[in-house]
């Protein structure tokens, strides 16, 4: 099967902090490709490495629009590799977050609604974008997982 099982609460993987990514293979290319099929057969909208038990810094996010974000931009999942976040607004908005590691669980959190990012894509060149909404929620969701960080940490 091309899917992953994906760590849930209490599993060691999803406290710890991911290691960057310095080999750009072939190996790298099938996590990748492995996680996106999770990821699209949960319906979720992103999906961390340690989440399927790799402790490497790849993350996939995969926006479309959901019962709770039917705005959401529907967009190509993106590969982000080795992610900095360079500069987030102070400006907050709080959002309903769900999680594939925390099942059946909502969780509002406050979150950055605009932030400039650098990343590596799956063939390691740079990337240096600025994300808002929805798509911002994701990457700082994801990014929170390779930080060994889940909305239970975040929970008010
Ligand atoms: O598609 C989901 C399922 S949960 C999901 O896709 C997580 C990503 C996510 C959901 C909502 C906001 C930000 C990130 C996946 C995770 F946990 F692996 F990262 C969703 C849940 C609540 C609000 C909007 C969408
Ligand atoms: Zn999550």
């Amino acid at each position: 099967a091309l899917t992953l099982p994906i760590a849930t609460t209490g599993e060691p993987i999803l406290t710890r902090v991911a290691k960057p990514v310095t080999e750009f293979n072939q190996q790298l290319v099938q996590l990748t490709q492995q996680m996106l099929s999770t990821l699209l057969a949960a319906k979720g909208v992103g999906i961390a490495a340690p989440q399927v038990h790799s402790n490497m810094a790849v993350f996939i996010m995969a926006s479309h629009p959901n019962e709770r974000y039917p705005d959401a931009p529907k967009m190509d999942p993106i590969v982000v590799i080795n992610p900095s976040i360079i500069e987030q607004s102070s400006q907050q908005v709080i959002g309903e977050e769900g999680c594939l590691s925390i099942p059946n669980t909502r969780i509002n959190i406050a979150r950055a609604d605009q932030i400039t990012v650098k990343y590596q894509t799956r063939y390691g060149q740079w990337q240096q974008q600025t994300l808002r909404g929805f798509v911002a929620r994701i990457f700082l969701h994801e990014y929170d997982h390779l930080q060994g960080i889940t909305l239970l940490e975040r929970e008010q």
